[in-house]
């Protein structure tokens, strides 16, 4: 049996319909249920940032979730797979007409994704405040809690809608197959015969 943690929504319906093709069997989650086993697999329904916390625990052999969330939680997992879903990258939002003023002494930020940003700063050297936010980082900047925010985009239609306008990108990101260490060795041949079916319908 492997168990396998989700993330909720879009990327876990993908990753199911992905399971349909490589063993030719449905699997759904039933109405409000958040565990779905089934045919050797134990599906958890998670909460995105959660996932990483399952499987680094153990409670999970297995997770998906993107390389975005994986690296703000900087857990010693093992990335197994580029499931290629869920594409988008990670980036700033500047109010539109706005540049990154590098030179200013202290620069603002608002986003959720603290760890990611406080690192491609500290990288330039640059003091910097971030204020975590937990959703609608767009709004942040246009009521002036913050300079500009760093944030996923996928299309740009949240920004645009919102006066803002994609600054420069920090990461790409994608959903990736993740495993905890010690299921890796003890349960091998099962997670690298999943990972083959998997890699078929990329
Ligand atoms: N258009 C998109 N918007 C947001 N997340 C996306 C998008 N496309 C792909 N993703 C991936 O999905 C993850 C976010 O999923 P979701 O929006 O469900 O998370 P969340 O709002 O942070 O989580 P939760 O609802 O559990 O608080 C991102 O971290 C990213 O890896
Ligand atoms: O570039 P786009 O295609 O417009 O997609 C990006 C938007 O989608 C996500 O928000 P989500 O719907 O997850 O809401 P939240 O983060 O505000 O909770 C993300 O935080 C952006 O706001």
């Amino acid at each position: 049996m492997l168990t396998i943690a989700l993330p909720k929504g879009r990327i876990a319906d993908e990753t199911l319909d992905r399971f349909e093709k490589a063993f030719g069997e449905k699997f759904v989650f039933e109405d409000r249920k958040l565990i779905l086993e089934k045919s050797g697999f134990k599906f958890l329904n998670v909460r995105n940032q959660d996932v990483p916390t399952y499987v680094m625990h153990g409670a999970a052999d297995l997770g998906v979730v993107g390389l975005d969330v994986l690296e703000e939680k900087e857990y010693d997992l093992i990335k197994l797979l580029d499931l290629k879903l869920g594409r988008c990258k990670v980036a700033f939002g500047l109010r539109a007409g706005e540049k990154l003023n590098f030179d200013k002494s202290k620069i603002t930020i608002a986003t959720k994704h603290e760890k990611i940003a406080k690192k491609y700063f500290e990288q330039k050297a640059m003091a910097v405040e971030i204020i975590k936010l937990y959703g609608s980082i767009e709004l942040a900047p246009l009521v002036g809690l913050c300079d500009c925010i760093v944030d996923i985009v996928e299309t740009g239609e949240t920004m645009k809608q919102n006066g803002l306008e994609v600054g420069p990108t920090i990461m790409e990101t994608t959903a990736h197959l993740i495993a905890n260490k010690n299921s890796f060795y003890a349960k091998k041949d099962l997670i690298f015969d999943l990972k083959d079916k998997l890699e078929k319908y990329l």
